[in-house]
Formats: C-alpha cells, sequence, structure tokens
C-alpha cells in the first residue's frame, strides 16, 4: 500500500545564540487511516516535528512526500523552496491536515456547528451530512448550538476533534490532544479521535506523554531521544520506531482489546 506520509533523511535546526536544535527523522512512513503516536521526555522536539509534518515549519533537509487522495505524489519538502510552492502551502496543509491543538483552538463567536464547519469552509469542502455524522458520532447534539464558554473542557475537545476531521482530510495531526482532560475524559477523546478518524479513512499522527493511555490502542510508535554529544552547546534528537509490531492499517474504532 502506497504510504500517505514517506519521509527520508528530514531534518530541521533551530539555533539561537550559541545553542543549536537539531530534529533529525531518518525514516517515516504512514499508511492510509494508520495510527501513529510519538513520545519522548519533554524538549525532544515532539512539538517541531508535528509542525515539520504539518507544514507549518520549512525542512532544513531531507525527503518529505505525500500522497494526495488522486493518488498523485507531492513533494512537500520542495514546496518551500520556491515562491510559487510556498504560496501552494496553505491551501494544501487545509486540505492534507486536520489539526487538534492540546486545549481546543476554537472560535469563540461561533457555535459548535460553525466550529466543525470551519475546516470545510477553508478547504471549500462543505459536506452538511458529515458535520451532522460527526456531532452524533463524538455526543455534540445535545451542545450542538453552544458557543465554546459554554462547554466542558472535553466537550471543546471533541469539537476539535470533529473539525480536524469535518473535510476528510488525509492526516489528523494532534499536539497532546488529551493533555487538559482527566484521565477518563483523555482514553474517551482518544477512542473517539481513533474511532471517527477509520470511519473517514483518515492516518493520525499524536504525540503524547502518557504512555498508559497510548498502551490502551493499537498503535505505530515512535520515540524522539537526545543523540549525546560533546558539545552541550548542540543537542540532537532522533525519531526512532519503538515498536514495530504494533503496526496496523485502522480497521476498527475505540481501544484495542
Ligand atoms: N530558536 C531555538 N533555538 C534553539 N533551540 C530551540 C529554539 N526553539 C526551540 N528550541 C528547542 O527545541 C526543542 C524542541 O522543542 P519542542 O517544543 O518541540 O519539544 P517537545 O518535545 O514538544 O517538548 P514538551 O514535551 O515539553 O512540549 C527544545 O529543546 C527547545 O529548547
Amino acid at each position: 500500500m502506497q504510504p500517505v506520509i514517506d519521509i527520508d533523511g528530514l531534518s530541521v535546526t533551530l539555533t539561537s545564540g550559541a545553542r543549536g536544535f537539531t530534529l533529525e527523522i531518518p525514516a517515516l512512513r504512514v499508511a492510509p487511516g494508520e495510527r501513529v503516536a510519538f513520545t519522548g521526555p519533554s524538549g525532544t522536539g515532539k512539538t517541531l516535528l508535528l509542525e515539520l509534518l504539518g507544514l507549518l515549519r520549512a525542512p532544513g533537509a531531507g525527503r518529505y512526500l505525500a500522497a494526495l487522495r488522486d493518488g498523485a505524489q507531492t513533494d512537500l519538502g520542495a514546496l518551500w523552496k520556491t515562491r510559487r510552492g510556498r504560496a501552494q502551502i496553505p491551501p494544501l496543509r487545509g486540505r492534507l491536515f486536520g489539526f487538534v491543538p492540546q486545549t481546543g483552538g476554537l472560535l469563540p463567536f461561533l457555535d459548535v456547528r460553525g466550529n466543525i464547519a470551519l475546516s470545510q469552509r477553508i478547504s471549500a469542502r462543505p459536506d452538511a451530512e458529515l458535520i451532522e455524522a460527526l456531532i452524533g458520532r463524538l455526543g455534540l447534539g445535545p451542545v450542538a448550538r453552544l458557543h465554546p464558554d459554554r462547554l466542558s473542557i472535553g466537550q471543546r475537545q471533541r469539537v476539535s476533534i470533529a473539525r480536524a476531521l469535518a473535510h476528510r482530510p488525509r492526516f489528523v495531526i494532534a499536539d497532546e490532544p488529551t493533555a487538559a482532560l482527566d484521565p477518563e475524559n483523555a482514553a474517551e477523546a482518544m477512542a473517539l479521535l481513533f474511532g471517527a478518524a477509520d470511519e473517514t479513512g483518515t492516518a493520525v499522527v499524536v504525540s503524547s506523554h502518557d504512555l498508559e493511555l497510548l498502551d490502551s490502542f493499537a498503535l505505530t510508535r515512535y520515540r524522539l531521544g537526545l543523540i549525546p554529544d560533546t558539545d552541550p552547546d548542540r543537542v540532537t534528537s532522533q525519531l526512532a520506531p519503538l515498536e514495530a509490531s504494533a503496526s496496523r492499517p485502522a480497521a476498527t474504532a475505540g481501544p484495542a482489546p
């Protein structure tokens, strides 16, 4: 099966004065509908990695290919190199990705339905039926007319999940999506995210510190870890697969048995 994300030797370096932080992704392939989790200690670059994947930051070197819905492969890394390519990034980002931030990121002046519809408006993919299906799937029917300030944190996160899926992106990128939730709500939100993504055939890449929570789902796991360097000002973090055997194309909703 053709991967939807195909990365080889991708890296980026951030510098601040004498300090340099390099993130290296030697290889990463994500299959359609696959669920991938990134873990790693604080400061090892989980957010940076998701920014690179989500076309929010330019890579320094390496190859980053993505497969579009029509099967065509696009060289996302090359887009950053020309003015014409950079102009294509915002619309492509809107079509390819759905984002679930740590805490909702909802627009306060739109109700639940309006917030969910936002990703469809941005990507010019209206689909009222899918919005209603997601509202039902995520248990948001009773609050669909409310604005975010009337919602619990868990409800807001469910709206954010629905919004990330409503425009049928190829991947959902979720950065610590359950960090603000209690364990019960966190497990429910994660199960709903994976379940709803299965129904729309969407791959999910998620970063999380919560190893116990990740353990309850079948995920392909990668870990970011620092590589020792003799120069204390030069920090390198590298992505490595953790449990190749846990890899599976997503087929069923909810926590793994
Ligand atoms: N301009 C910069 N110059 C050098 N290093 C930087 C710069 N900006 C960020 N960094 C470093 O990049 C690293 C990666 O940060 P990132 O937020 O991606 O880590 P993280 O794994 O998501 O952390 P956390 O789990 O605490 O959210 C950090 O070690 C940070 O110090």
